[in-house]
């Protein structure tokens, strides 16, 4: 018989159904000695929300559809190790195999997603903590071992009971040959977008800033032995023989002549036509992953060349920087740029892009900029927007209500538009306020694309992380 309940990934709107789920489970330590510290102590909702966003929280939904429990993993330690920063089941739900299925299935994940650990900090005493974790696998370490020093104090300075606290631990097998791995395709922003000239073969010379975000889709890549390219659930509406990810990955295949095939499944959530590149990142990722689960051997530049013939803005996904590009988008120039968050609104406008580089009313033969011109605000403009704003009413509509917060931009060809803050709580709060019309996304901006961690994990050089984290 399946068990009354199932598990999915969180979605935002399911923030404060945890965030109760935590407060009533909590309850459960009233008379422990731990009991004041986790009163004074709730979740914090943003940075729960912001690791539903990166697709890093998993909830258990009861008959009812309603959510039961949670599990969250914080990847904030970076190597080859995940923590699980909070699993909590609602008490009326205790004892019926929701929280071992909630941290199994978590494992699995970290598991397909290259990670050889799963880390945690619980309380020795307590049965459904330590002894549970145990009947799991997990192993204590040595608190006294430095790398745990500052969680101790952290304990101590908030009032827990440090002498019960117990770290533990949990070796992951790599991934065997067939089985299923998970690998991120981030979005990206055109921080600016300057046209200079028109190419014989009708493509565009640019100059743009790609700046990526540390979130995006999730491809789940399984290496099939007949040689077949097979899509298991992917972008709606985009028939299998033309996701840009099958076609990364046939390209691949006849290019490095392998006999292997693949099953390839796509979790999206970057808006489709949206500007912010979610089909070349789709195929980056299924070029580069590929290229290691088929042990093809390609470097960074033959994948780059390849996605190239995929589409303009693919070479900057394999690549997996920030960078300052130029050519038709591929000539690319990495870059440190500062740390910030941004809201990336989706007005629901699908832009096709060939359009709009075909649009007579462009401006296409612009002076070129530098980058010191760019990084002193001097060069800020995208060139598709006029064209996109007078065209395409929903997304003036958004760069007029996000404008009210500051200088809203285009992303690509649009129709998304975005807001660069100095702080994920500045774009918290700006994008809380988000009518109706719009959804609104907020992330991180990264110089470097978590395509590349997780490359450097699956290829076992991802680094020993040293301190598991802790909310
Ligand atoms: C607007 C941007 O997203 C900015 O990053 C890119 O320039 C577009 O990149 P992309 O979607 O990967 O573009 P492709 O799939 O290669 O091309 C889509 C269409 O846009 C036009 N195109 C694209 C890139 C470019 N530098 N010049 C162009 O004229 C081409 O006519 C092509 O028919
Ligand atoms: N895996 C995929 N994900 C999304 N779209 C895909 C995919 N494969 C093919 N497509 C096609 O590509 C079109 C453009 O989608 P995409 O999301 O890449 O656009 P975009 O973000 O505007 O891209 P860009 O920023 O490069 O202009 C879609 O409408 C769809 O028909």
């Amino acid at each position: 018989m399946s068990p009354p309940f199932h598990i999915e990934r969180a979605v935002p709107a399911q923030v404060d159904a945890l965030c109760a789920i935590e407060r009533a489970a909590v309850q459960l330590f009233r008379g422990h000695p731990a009991w004041p510290a986790y009163e004074a102590a709730s979740l914090p909702p943003d940075q729960l929300e912001a690791a539903i966003a990166r697709g890093l929280v998993w909830v258990a939904l009861g008959e009812a559809g309603a959510p039961v429990g949670f599990v969250w993993l914080d990847d904030e330690a970076g190597g080859d190790a995940v923590a699980v920063a909070e699993i909590d089941v609602l008490p009326r739900h205790g004892r019926r195999g929701i929280g071992a299925a909630l941290l199994e299935h978590a494992c699995a994940w970290a598991r397909a997603a290259g990670y050889r650990r799963v880390d945690l900090g619980t309380l020795a005493d307590v049965p459904w903590n330590a002894p549970f974790y145990a009947r799991h696998g997990f192993r204590p370490m040595d608190k006294h071992a430095p790398a745990y020093a500052a969680l101790l104090a952290h304990d101590r300075a908030h009032g827990f009971p440090d002498r019960l606290r117990v770290f533990m631990s949990r070796p992951l097998e790599p991934a065997a040959p067939g089985d299923w791995t998970a690998w991120p395709a981030p979005a990206k922003l055109n921080l600016f977008l300057r046209i200079t000239g028109r190419r014989p073969d009708g493509y565009h010379e640019l100059q743009t800033v790609f700046r990526l975000l540390d979130w995006g889709d999730e491809l789940r890549l399984r290496v099939r032995g007949d040689g077949e390219i097979r899509r298991v659930g992917g972008a709606p509406g985009v028939p299998a023989d033309d996701d840009l990810a099958v076609r990364a990955a046939r390209l691949l295949r006849e290019h490095a002549g392998v006999g292997a095939g693949a099953d390839i499944g796509i979790d999206k959530r970057i808006p489709m036509g949206g500007g912010l590149g979610g089909g070349s990142s789709d195929a980056a990722t299924a070029l580069v992953a590929l290229n290691h689960l088929w042990g093809c051997g390609l470097d960074e530049d033959a994948l780059a060349g390849l996605g190239r013939r995929l589409g303009a803005d693919v070479p900057v996904f394999v690549r997996g920087r920030s960078a300052w590009a130029e050519g038709v988008g591929e000539r690319l120039t990495p870059l440190a740029l500062p740390r910030r968050w941004y809201v990336v609104l989706d007005p629901r406008a699908h832009v096709p892009t060939a359009g709009l580089f075909q649009a007579p009313e462009l401006t296409r033969n612009a002076a070129p900029a530098t980058i010191p011109s760019f990084v002193s605000g001097e060069a800020a403009e995208n060139a598709f927007e006029p064209v996109v704003r007078a065209r395409y009413p929903e997304v003036a509509a958004a760069l007029d209500w996000l404008g009210g917060f500051g200088r809203a931009r285009l992303s690509g060809s649009g129709g998304c538009v975005f807001l660069e803050t100095a702080s994920r709580g500045q774009a918290r709060r700006v994008a809380r306020q988000c009518p109706a019309a719009f959804a609104a996304h907020v992330a991180p901006g990264v110089d470097t694309s978590p395509l590349r961690r997780a490359l450097a994990r699956h290829r076992g050089a991802a680094g020993n992380a040293s301190t598991p984290a802790q909310r």
